[in-house]
């Protein structure tokens, strides 16, 4: 992000996990970290020359007010920030609905975002839903995530089942990869060498993905030679759709715990 894109004054609730991420990706893509302002209890290591605080400063706001904490904290922050007047809020909070937000924050404009670990390094997935369709805002939004990968627009219905892909998906990636070395392992390869061949399988694998013009599916098909060893594997997870199914119950799950946190934030 260029110096006069940045926002003149950014507060940033929560530097745990996600919030520490986003921080130190957005402090590596160019936004001095001067304009940034962390609002953490906890005292967590921040980017040379952020401000941390353990409160709100009182009677000041920020340009965008960014929420990092637990779904469950909803309420203790909205009553420790509750006269800052932010021109934007941005909620990563999963399940937490705008009507949510509104109803306990006073900014002008109000954004839910659902990032996930890969902003670490500018390869995460931003979904993004606002309250307003008024195009500084929506430009002011995704500039802010722009340096933290790939931004998209969603409806908010769907926002509970995109958390569960994109907002939880590298931790079932993470899985597939501790499991593909696990497998390797029971089959006779020492373990430290099957976790190095399953962490560069997967990264060349997606790399690969995310760059051809086909789908998965077809990519699938040009590694399994007719007759040869990759087809007998493919038809271990195709047999009744098994990694399908598999997936299927996985994402439904989230996807239930997201409506749940939903419902909480909205009582
Ligand atoms: N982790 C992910 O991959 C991911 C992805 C997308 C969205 N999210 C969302 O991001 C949010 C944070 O998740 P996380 O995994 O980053 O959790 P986390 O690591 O526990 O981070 C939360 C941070 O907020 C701090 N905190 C607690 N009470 C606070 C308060 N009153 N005011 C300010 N800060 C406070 C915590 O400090 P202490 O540790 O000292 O309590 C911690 O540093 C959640 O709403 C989650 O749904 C997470
Ligand atoms: N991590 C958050 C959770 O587990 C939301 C998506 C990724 O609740």
């Amino acid at each position: 992000m260029s110096d006069a894109q940045a926002p003149a004054r950014l507060w940033l609730v929560g530097a745990g996990n996600m919030g520490g991420a986003m921080l130190r990706r957005w402090v590596a893509s160019g936004i001095a970290s001067d304009r940034i302002t962390v609002i953490d209890p906890g005292s967590p290591a921040v980017p040379e020359g952020v401000r941390v605080l353990a409160e709100a400063p009182d009677g000041d706001a920020p340009d965008i007010l960014i929420l990092a904490v637990k779904p469950q904290m909803i309420d203790a922050v909205a009553e420790a920030i509750c006269s800052a007047e932010a021109a934007m809020l941005v909620s990563i909070l999963a399940g937490v609905e705008v009507a949510a937000l509104r109803s306990r924050f006073a900014a002008r404009a109000i954004v839910r975002a659902m990032p996930n670990l890969s902003v670490a390094i500018g390869k995460g997935v931003v979904a993004l839903h606002g309250d307003s369709e008024a195009p500084a805002l929506r430009a002011a939004a995704e500039a802010l995530m722009a340096p933290l990968g790939h931004v998209e627009w969603v409806e908010e219905a769907l926002f509970d089942v995109v958390t569960a892909l994109s907002g939880s998906g590298p931790g079932f990636t993470y899985r597939f990869i501790d499991a593909l070395a696990k497998g390797g392992e029971a089959l006779g390869l020492p373990t430290d060498q099957a976790l190095r061949l399953a962490r560069a399988t997967v990264e060349g694998s997606a790399m690969l993905a995310a760059q051809a013009d086909e789908t998965p599916a077809i990519l699938a098909d040009r590694v399994a030679s007719p007759g040869g060893s990759t087809r007998e594997g493919l038809n271990v997870l195709d047999a009744d759709a098994a990694l399908v199914r598999l997936l299927t119950d996985t994402l439904a799950a989230a996807t239930r715990r997201n409506a749940e946190l939903a419902a909480a934030a909205r009582s």
